[in-house]
This record gives C-alpha cells, sequence and structure tokens, in this order.
C-alpha cells in the first residue's frame, strides 16, 4: 500500500483574478476551494490514476472536516490524527502572475506526534511512504529523519519530496525517489541552475549521496530522470498554464502509479511528466482524461 504523509494539510483557497494590485482592494471572478498540502495531492493523483494510498497527517477544526469529507467523497482513504487546532487554508491567487500565502498551521502536541509515529511504525516492507512538503512549526525539524528512520529499519519505500533543510537528513538511508524541481536542486549545491546540463550535473551529485531515483522538475522545461546509470529527460507538452499548484506533487504521483502498474521506468516517467503538465494546465488536479491525452504526447530521449 501507498502511504503519503502531509504533516500540515490545507484549505487551498484558489482565487481568479483579472489583475491583482498590491496594498489595494482586490475582487476576484472564480473561487475554488480543494484540499491541499503536497502528500494529499499525490493521494488525490493516485486516486486520479486508479492506484490506491491512504493519506494520514494532522487535521483539526472545520478546515480538517473539509479535507476529511472530500477525500471520503473522492473514496481515497485516510487515517488523519485529529489536532485542537483548524487546519491552515493556503490562499492562491491566479491574476497576471501566481501568488500564494500559504498559513503557518495548527500546534502539534508530542502525543498526537507519537500517535503518527506508531502509524509509521506499522508499515512493513510492502509499503511505500511519501513524505511531502513542509513541516509545522511545532514539530521537530528532524521528524522526516526521524520518520524515514523508522522505515529504514522495516524496509518501507521511502520517497521525499521537501526543502533543502529537510531532504538532506535522509539522502543516506537510500531513500527511493527525490523530487527537487530545478531551484530546490541549486539551493543544495549553493548554485544556479542555468541549462538542462547544469541540472543533470548537480542531479548527478545529488545521486551521488543515495537516493535510487532522482527526478529534477523543470516546469515548462519538463523534467529529467536519473536511475541506475542512465539519465532520461522528457519534454512537457505546450499548453495555457492555468495553474502550477501542485505540478510537482502530480508528477510524483504519476510516476509512482506508473511502478503500481508495472509499466517500465520510462513510462513511468512519461506518467509523471503527463501528469505534472496536465496538472500545470488546469485550476486544481489533473484529470484521467488530460494526462492521457498529454502522456502520448511526451518524448523521452536518453542522455
Ligand atoms: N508551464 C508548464 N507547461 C507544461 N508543463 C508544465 C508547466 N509547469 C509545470 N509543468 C509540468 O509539471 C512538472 C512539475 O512542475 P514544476 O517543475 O513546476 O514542479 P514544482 O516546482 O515542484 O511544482 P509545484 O511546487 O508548483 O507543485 C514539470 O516537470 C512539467 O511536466
Ligand atoms: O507549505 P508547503 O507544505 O510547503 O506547501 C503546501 C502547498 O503549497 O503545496 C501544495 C502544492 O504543491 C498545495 O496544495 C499546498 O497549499
Amino acid at each position: 500500500m501507498i502511504y503519503t504523509l502531509t504533516l500540515n494539510p490545507s484549505v487551498d483557497y484558489i482565487m481568479e483574478l483579472d489583475h491583482f494590485t498590491q496594498g489595494g482592494l482586490n475582487r476576484s471572478v472564480k473561487e475554488n476551494a480543494l484540499p491541499g498540502g503536497k502528500g494529499i495531492n499525490v493521494s488525490r493523483v493516485l486516486h486520479v490514476l486508479d492506484v490506491k494510498s491512504t493519506a494520514l497527517g494532522f487535521a483539526g477544526g472545520f478546515t480538517g472536516e473539509f479535507i476529511k469529507r472530500f477525500l471520503q467523497d473522492e473514496q481515497i482513504e485516510s487515517e488523519f490524527v485529529e489536532v485542537d487546532e483548524v487546519s491552515r487554508i493556503n490562499v492562491k491567487v491566479k491574476a497576471d502572475e501566481e501568488t500564494e500565502i500559504n498559513g503557518n498551521g495548527p500546534s502539534i502536541t508530542k502525543e498526537q506526534l507519537d500517535i503518527l509515529l506508531n502509524q509509521i511504525s506499522a508499515l512493513s516492507e510492502k509499503d511505500t511512504l511519501v513524505l511531502a512538503g513542509s513541516i509545522p512549526a511545532s514539530v521537530p525539524e528532524s521528524f522526516y529523519q526521524e520518520a524515514a528512520s523508522l522505515c529504514e529499519k522495516r524496509g518501507t519505500r521511502i520517497i521525499i519530496d521537501a526543502e533543502k533543510k529537510l531532504i538532506e537528513p535522509v539522502l543516506s538511508l537510500k531513500p527511493f525517489l527525490i523530487k527537487p524541481n530545478h531551484h530546490e536542486l541549486g539551493e543544495i549545491f549553493g548554485v544556479e541552475i542555468k541549462s538542462i546540463e547544469d541540472a543533470v550535473h548537480y542531479g548527478k551529485k545529488l545521486k551521488g549521496k543515495g537516493p535510487v531515483n532522482v527526478i529534477v522538475s523543470m516546469a515548462e522545461k519538463g523534467a529529467l530522470l536519473l536511475t541506475g546509470e542512465d539519465v532520461y529527460q522528457a519534454s512537457a507538452p505546450v499548453g495555457e498554464l492555468k495553474s502550477s499548484v501542485g505540478a510537482g506533487d502530480s508528477t510524483v504521483a504519476g510516476f509512482l502509479a506508473g511502478l503500481s502498474k508495472g509499466y517500465s521506468i520510462e513510462d513511468s516517467f512519461r506518467l509523471g511528466t503527463a501528469a505534472g503538465s496536465a496538472t500545470a494546465f488546469s485550476i486544481g488536479l489533473c484529470d484521467e482524461v488530460k494526462v492521457n491525452d498529454l502522456f502520448k504526447q511526451i518524448e523521452i530521449s536518453k542522455r
């Protein structure tokens, strides 16, 4: 079973505006409220692609209820630990440019954290755990490392998609996949990634630190997959960018879904890229029709 972990889930409140004026009164023309947080997005895209998963994390208050009910209505399993304060609302403004304001999120107690650690301790070598997104301020920064060490002992596959300081301590545990975008890859090495050649060079350096697979996503420039001794490059299809929120999470979900369905590593990467682009071309996450359509358009070359 695939488990996704979202320590700080959200209601993503997407507001569409013709134009955004900083410091002024803005009125949106359309709004959408969707469950968010990187692990939850991975679970929702896995579901779109017909792959079962269980979403773990913390949820509280009316926003927590919204998130749980939404997933239940989509028939996605979840086992959230109940917290006292409300889950955050992340505002996504879609105007001339995309602007995001992510909330801080609820406090998590030691007891609530222990319940989650017990859930993680119960996973086995048949399971995969996706650790994705930021860590709430009340949770120790070493949490992903602790969770990943528990998984390593039990043979559970780890996938991690998070910022530099959370990824770095987990690399030596040889996670199955990490997926930085090209900016995040640059941050890890204190450089700016300016070309595909740079991304290949630093992607290889990152893989050398332990992960089995590295996907470097590069927005409209597509993505790279480093696996074994091979480097694959996927083109991104051309289309109208509607909202990139969740595009990277969709890449992770598509890749995992492909492997779960028994696709080759190359076709799993193609499915990941198709899911990422299908989400970028949607308000909210991708749907199956868009993913299947883009799947046929994506070219993969071996470098
Ligand atoms: N403008 C775009 N056109 C086509 N495909 C896109 C575009 N933006 C994103 N994608 C697709 O989504 C994938 C992931 O995008 P990106 O590199 O922006 O990830 P990310 O920064 O982790 O995303 P986010 O944090 O917004 O979820 C890309 O590899 C590509 O397949
Ligand atoms: O604050 P974090 O945890 O870094 O990111 C949270 C978030 O921006 O990431 C998802 C898109 O990847 C959204 O659904 C959500 O609002």
